[in-house]
């Protein structure tokens, strides 16, 4: 579904470049649930941003559904976004000044649907997520776990093709994590694709395929046997120690 090739940026902040994707090769395919993770700094956040069209590759494409993204207009990519990816930060970035029920079906709304789908998806959702009778509470009324529910909501509410989670439980407890984790698990098996972000093994584990990214490149890609024997099936030989060997 989603293709990315030599995906490459660098940051230019207040110091000297960053350079944090840098090459990158990775397919992923409809139903898979895909967890990236390695250290802090590593690149991962930037792929996703990457991936999900938040920033632009300086070198390298991206194909959705065979589709290179360069080839649409900003406005038809902007559209195509709304529909098909539905993201989930860390800090959910919920709109404060909106309620729950505004939350979630505004992204609807966006993408041209009609108020009455934007409220019949939404109720629906909120339910499915626990927080029926939370419509009009405001976000910052609600419990950590409470607002990532919330956000899950928001980026489901299209039907994406394609979830992103950037470190979704990065800051709720762990009573917190393991809701995240059973929904996207839940979510995973009703066929959504999902790429997951995340340092935490707990979550990673979760997934069906665990990309190792280390210093903006891709050194581990493995995905769980179907043979049986409960090994991981690597895509890819590596490992960290064989990322300390490459060149810039
Ligand atoms: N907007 C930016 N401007 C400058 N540098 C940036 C920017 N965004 C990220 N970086 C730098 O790029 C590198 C990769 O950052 P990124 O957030 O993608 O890593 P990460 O693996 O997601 O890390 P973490 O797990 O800590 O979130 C880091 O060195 C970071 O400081």
């Amino acid at each position: 579904m989603v293709r990315a090739e030599g995906l490459t940026k660098t940051h230019h902040g207040e110091g000297a470049p960053v350079r944090a994707v840098r090459g990158v090769d990775l397919c992923v395919s409809r139903g898979e649930f895909v967890a990236v993770t390695g250290p802090s700094g590593a690149g991962k956040s930037t792929l996703l941003h990457l991936l999900g069209g938040l920033q632009k590759p300086d070198a390298g494409s991206i194909r959705f559904d065979g589709q290179p993204l360069d080839s649409y207009r900003e406005s038809q990519w902007a559209a195509l976004r709304r529909r098909r990816i539905g993201i989930v930060f860390q800090f959910f970035n919920l709109v404060s000044n909106l309620t729950v029920a505004d939350n979630v079906e505004l992204p609807a709304l966006l993408a041209g649907r009609s108020p009455k789908q934007a409220r019949a998806d939404r109720a629906e959702l909120l339910a499915e997520l626990g927080l029926a009778g939370k419509e009009r509470s405001m976000p910052g009324e609600l419990s950590g776990g409470e607002q990532q529910r919330v956000a899950l909501a928001r980026a489901l509410v299209n039907h994406p093709d394609l979830l992103l989670a950037d470190e979704p439980a990065g800051s709720l407890d762990s009573k917190g994590t393991r809701e995240v984790l059973r929904l996207l698990s839940r979510f995973h098996q009703r066929g959504q694709t999902i790429l997951l972000v995340t340092h935490d093994a707990r979550m990673a584990s979760a997934a069906d395929r665990v990309i190792s990214f280390f210093d903006g490149r891709v050194v581990d890609d493995a995905t769980l046997d179907d043979d049986g024997d409960g090994r991981p099936r690597r895509r890819r030989p590596g490992g960290v120690a064989d990322v300390l060997e490459l060149k810039d």
